[in-house]
């Protein structure tokens, strides 16, 4: 309600002041959780251009403070996301300067790059990510969610690899994640190619969400339970977990146990070990410990 925004607004200022974005709506319902909020409701948070900047501008800010141990990210209004702004897209995507074709395939390279950022940023970002998703996430939005760290989603809610249907191969996320995200080869290929789309059932049958709820207000009081449990325990603990479970996605076991050897070198040493190790022997759970900001 307007009321709970004002409330969190005012609890915002006490903290660290969150910059204001046009396609975003930042705000902290807890001090250590981040909600980040896709707000063009009447446009069904389609991605327009400002989105796709924004993006990096918030998990940027995100990454780097220290209030913020998680991220929950949902849609405002009737549905999570209608992926790409199609009205937008024409200007930025279509019609792309240069004066030969060398230059204009060049300027398209560095758009896509600059579209494939928007999403990496959530995975580069140390902090775990909660998506929360409700009706449709179509194109972009798969693109989205799977470089989300949990993934929730309403009982009415579908998703749908559109872009073949905009004569696209998806090319911001979706078909390096996608497979990495769900057990099913055979799956990935037909949901891309054919770009059916998927109901809630099926993308927890497939693992693609972790839990399903009744509807969006079941699901977000789950959603800010679950950050504020992830939220209580130690960051370099849990920010340590989440850099390492990335890496070791796209690694070998080896390479890994490696990676996690040189990162514990040093996180070891931390006093959030011995702080939870002792409040554990004396039978208290991680809420009852203060943990520095990291
Ligand atoms: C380098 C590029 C990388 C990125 C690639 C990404 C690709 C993709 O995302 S492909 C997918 C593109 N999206 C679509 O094709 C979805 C189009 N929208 C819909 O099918 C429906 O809107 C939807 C089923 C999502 C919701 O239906 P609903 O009845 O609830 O709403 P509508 O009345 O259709 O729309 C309400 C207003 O929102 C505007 N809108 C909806 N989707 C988009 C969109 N993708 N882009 C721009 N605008 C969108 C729609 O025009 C309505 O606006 P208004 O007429 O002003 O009320």
């Amino acid at each position: 309600t307007a009321v709970q925004k004002k409330q969190r607004g005012f609890r915002c200022c006490a903290l660290r002041a969150m910059s204001s974005y046009s396609s975003l709506l930042l705000s902290r319902p807890s001090p250590t959780v981040t909600h980040v909020e896709l707000n063009r409701p009447d446009k069904r948070n389609a991605m327009n251009r400002a989105f796709w900047s924004e993006m990096v501008s918030c998990f940027t800010e995100i990454s780097d403070d220290p209030e913020c141990r998680v991220v929950l990210v949902s849609g405002a209004g009737k549905i999570f996301t209608a992926g790409i702004d199609l009205m937008d897209m024409a200007s930025d995507v279509l019609q792309p300067e240069g004066d030969d074709t060398a230059r204009i395939s060049w300027n398209i390279r560095k758009i896509i790059s600059k579209y494939q950022e928007t999403f990496s940023v959530i995975e580069k970002c140390p902090k775990p990510v909660i998506v929360a998703v409700h009706g449709a996430c179509v194109g972009g939005g798969v693109d989205l969610i799977t470089a989300c760290d949990i993934r929730l989603c309403t009982q009415d809610a579908w998703f749908q690899v559109k872009e073949v249907d905009i004569g696209l191969a998806a090319d911001v996320g979706t078909l390096q994640r996608l497979p990495k995200v769900i057990g099913s080869r055979s799956l990935v290929n037909e949901l891309a190619l054919t770009a059916r789309k998927m109901y809630a059932d099926e993308a927890r049958d497939c693992g693609l969400v972790s839990r399903l709820f009744v509807n969006k207000e079941a699901m977000m009081a789950a959603a800010l339970e679950m950050a504020g449990q992830i939220a209580a325990r130690s960051p370099v603990a849990v920010q340590g977990t989440k850099v390492n479970l990335v890496y070791s996605r796209d690694h070998s076991v080896q390479e890994g146990l490696n990676y996690m050897t040189a990162w514990n070198m040093s996180m070891l040493q931390t006093q959030d070990v011995m702080k939870s190790a002792q409040a554990s022997m004396e039978k208290k759970g991680p809420e009852s410990i203060t943990f520095s900001k990291l």
